[in-house]
């Protein structure tokens, strides 16, 4: 019976420049992979990401708006313990989301992040756009603070239906939209930064937070988007109606709306947008690191 070859020492240079060969090839890849992410940074890329996003934060505004504010849910003295049922039912969720690999994904950021268990997913190479000492940007306190201490009573009428576990489900879900769309500031930022490097490095070296709020604040963009998302809010939550002979082509019965548009732009206006834009200073501020 034929023995496999023993390796011998004398093998060894080769699989030396093997292995070294593999490595060059893999960090050229990884290299190439970069810059291909890189390419796709565009502001227009960014914007489109923003867009999409408002689709799901009016969609889970809607959901959420279908229970009243249940009070019960966020009350600590409900479940006579230290912590609110919605907390306990984000954490949860949040725990067994990491297990799934939700939070190797770099735009998503977890409301409680100590203790998260490890993902037991193996892990995918996501594109590392963001600039490593800048990335870790987190605004999701004041994220949790403004949706139950601002928001909430705005979109929801008042009352009590007893279903508790579903709005907390609601209200993770508008929470994780909130909360994706208003980091994704640090991509945001990262393509103005790319696309004028030299009109932001000033204000950078100096720490200047208005320079850099004035730098990448356009109104006329903000005006657009809270525009849109306004009708947004119309055409997704209008109660739609059928007459006997209707055919489903007419656009009648727009009047009710299940949030209403107004508070959706006020939403992005007041609390979404100017969240958006500390997040993309508090990132600039970082990007000379
Ligand atoms: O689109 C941009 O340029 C952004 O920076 C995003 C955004 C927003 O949050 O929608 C924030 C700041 C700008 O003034 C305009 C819009």
């Amino acid at each position: 019976m034929a023995s496999s070859p023993t390796p011998s020492f004398s093998m060894f240079p080769r699989f030396l420049s093997f292995a070294y060969g593999v490595l060059i090839f893999s960090s050229f890849c990884h290299c190439r992979r970069l810059q291909d992410s890189l390419k796709g940074l565009t502001l227009d890329s960014v914007r489109d990401f923003l867009t999409r996003e408002e689709d799901t934060i009016v969609f889970s505004l809607i959901e959420r708006a279908k229970y009243p504010y249940n009070s019960p849910t966020y009350d600590p003295s409900y479940l006579h313990g230290k912590f609110s049922l919605v907390e306990i039912f984000v954490r949860e969720t949040e725990a067994v989301q990491a297990k799934a690999g939700r939070y190797q994904n770099p735009e998503e950021i977890p409301f409680f992040p100590n203790n998260l268990p490890l993902s037991l997913a193996p892990p995918y190479k996501f594109p590392q756009v963001l600039y490593p000492a800048a990335a870790s940007v987190n605004v999701t306190k004041t994220i949790w603070t403004m949706y139950f201490n601002d928001l909430l009573s705005l979109f929801t009428t008042r009352g009590n239906d007893g279903n508790y576990a579903l709005t907390a489900a609601s209200d993770l879900v508008c929470l994780q939209a909130l909360s994706r769309r208003i980091h994704y500031g640090r991509f945001v930022a990262e393509a103005k930064y790319r696309d004028a490097p030299q009109d932001y490095n000033p204000a950078i070296r100096a720490q200047d937070k208005d320079a850099l709020m004035k730098l990448l604040t356009s109104e006329s963009q903000e005006e657009l988007v809270k525009r849109r998302v306004k009708k947004k809010a119309m055409v997704f939550g209008q109660d739609i109606t059928l007459d006997e002979n209707d055919t489903g082509d007419s656009n009648s019965n727009r009047t009710n709306y299940k949030v209403d548009p107004s508070i959706a732009y006020h939403l992005y206006g007041d609390w979404v947008i100017p969240l958006t834009k500390l997040v993309e200073v508090e990132y600039l501020l970082h990007r000379l690191d």
